[in-house]
C-alpha cells in the first residue's frame, strides 16, 4: 500500500434513473449552500414545495434515456478514466504509483469516506484532482468545504492538497485540441464551434465567481490553437435552473436564433464537463440537437467529453507526477 494517494471527484449522479433516486440526489445537492445561495428561508419552501415534488419525475424519464447496464454514464466514465490514469501511472513509477480512487461530492463513495478508508490503510498524502477544469465555488468550493468539514472533526488531520483548476494548463487545452481536430478528420467542420459550458447564476460572477473568465480564456486558447477566426466560434452558457438571470448567451437561446442568421451547421464541445453526463447526453445530444433542427438547422455535431481518451488521461498522469514529485 503506497502513503500517497489521489482521489478523483466528481459531482455525482442519482443511484437509480427513479424518481426516487432522482429526488435523493437533488435533495442532498440543492440543500447546499454553495449550489444555492438564496437565503434558506425562501429556498426551502421553493425546493421542497416546488422541486422536489416535480422535477424528479421529468429529470428520472431524462436519466433513464442514457442509463447504462453498469450504471449512470457519470459514474461508469469517471471510472474508466480513473482505471486508466492508474495504469498510465503504473507504467511510470511502478511499484511507488499512488493509490487512486475516486469519490463525489454528492452521494456515495463520498470524499470523507475514501479519505477515512485510506488513511486507516495507512495512506498519508492525498491528492485531491476535482473534474472540474474551470474553479467555481459552485462545484470545486463544495469540494474544499468538504475537506473543511474533515479537518474540523479529525484529530490528526490528513496531509491534503486540492488542484484549484487546470484549464490554462497546456496539455488540458492540447487535449481539447485534438479532440476537435479528430471531430473534423471525420466529419466536415460546422460553420460555428459552439463551446456551450454549464452556467451559474450572473450574481455569483458578480460577487467573485472566476468561473465565465476561465471559461472564455478556455475557449479563447482552444480556438487560437485551432486558427478558428473570431466569427467561427461563440461561448455560452446551458443547463440554467429558476428565474434568476444566469451567465449568457445561453444555450439553447442561441441554437435556436442562429438558422434565422444563416447558420446551418452547428459543432458544440462542452469544456467544462471533462466526463459525458446527462447534461451532455441529454441536454446537449438530444435535446439543444431537437432544438437546432426545429428551428432550421440542418447539421448538428456534439463533440464528446474528454472522457479516457488519451490526451486527457496524459494530462491527469501529468497533475498526479507533479504533485508527488
Ligand atoms: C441549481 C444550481 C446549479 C448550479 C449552480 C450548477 C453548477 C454546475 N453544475 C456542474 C456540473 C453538473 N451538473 C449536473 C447536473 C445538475 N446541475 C444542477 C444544478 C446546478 N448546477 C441540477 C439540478 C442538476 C441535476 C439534473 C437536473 O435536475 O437538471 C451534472 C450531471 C449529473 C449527472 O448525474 O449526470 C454535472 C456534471 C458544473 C460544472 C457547474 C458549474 C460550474
Ligand atoms: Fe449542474
Ligand atoms: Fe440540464
Amino acid at each position: 500500500m503506497s502513503r500517497d494517494a489521489v482521489i478523483f471527484v466528481n459531482l455525482g449522479t442519482p443511484e437509480s434513473p427513479t424518481p426516487q433516486g432522482v429526488r435523493r440526489f437533488l435533495r442532498e445537492f440543492l440543500s447546499d449552500r454553495r449550489v444555492v445561495e438564496i437565503p434558506r428561508l425562501i429556498w426551502w419552501p421553493i425546493l421542497y414545495g416546488v422541486i422536489l415534488p416535480f422535477r424528479p419525475n421529468r429529470v428520472a424519464h431524462a436519466y433513464q434515456s442514457i442509463w447504462t447496464e453498469a450504471g449512470s454514464p457519470l459514474k461508469v466514465l469517471t471510472e474508466n478514466l480513473v482505471d486508466q490514469v492508474k495504469q498510465s501511472l503504473l507504467e511510470v513509477l511502478g511499484e511507488k504509483t499512488p493509490e487512486v480512487y475516486c469519490a463525489y461530492t454528492y452521494g456515495q463513495p463520498s470524499i470523507a469516506r475514501q479519505i477515512a478508508q485510506l488513511q486507516n490503510q495507512g495512506v498519508e498524502r492525498f491528492l485531491l484532482l476535482p473534474l472540474y477544469p474551470q474553479y467555481s465555488a459552485t462545484t470545486t468550493g463544495s469540494v474544499y468545504d468538504q475537506y473543511a468539514r474533515i479537518i474540523k472533526s479529525s484529530r490528526n488531520v490528513p496531509d491534503v492538497r486540492i488542484q484549484k483548476s487546470y484549464y490554462q494548463r497546456q496539455d488540458y487545452v492540447a487535449a481539447l485540441v485534438q479532440s476537435v481536430k479528430a471531430h473534423w478528420q471525420e466529419h466536415t467542420p460546422a460553420q460555428k464551434l459552439l463551446f456551450s459550458f454549464h452556467g451559474i447564476p450572473k450574481r455569483n460572477v458578480e460577487l467573485g465567481d472566476p468561473y465565465q473568465a476561465q471559461c472564455i480564456a478556455t475557449a479563447e486558447s482552444v480556438a487560437q490553437a485551432l486558427d478558428l477566426p473570431a466569427d467561427r466560434w461563440l461561448v455560452s452558457f446551458q443547463s440554467r435552473l429558476g428565474k434568476a438571470e444566469w451567465l449568457k448567451p445561453y444555450t439553447d437561446v442561441v441554437l435556436s436564433e442562429w438558422p434565422a442568421e444563416g447558420v446551418e451547421s452547428v459543432d458544440v464541445i462542452c469544456p467544462a464537463f471533462a466526463i459525458d453526463c446527462l447534461e451532455t447526453l441529454e441536454e446537449i445530444d438530444v435535446e439543444n440537437r431537437e432544438l437546432f433542427l426545429a428551428s432550421g438547422g440542418k447539421r448538428y455535431q456534439y463533440i464528446k467529453c474528454l472522457n479516457d481518451n488519451s490526451a486527457h488521461v496524459f494530462m491527469f498522469s501529468n497533475i498526479v507526477l507533479e504533485h508527488f514529485a
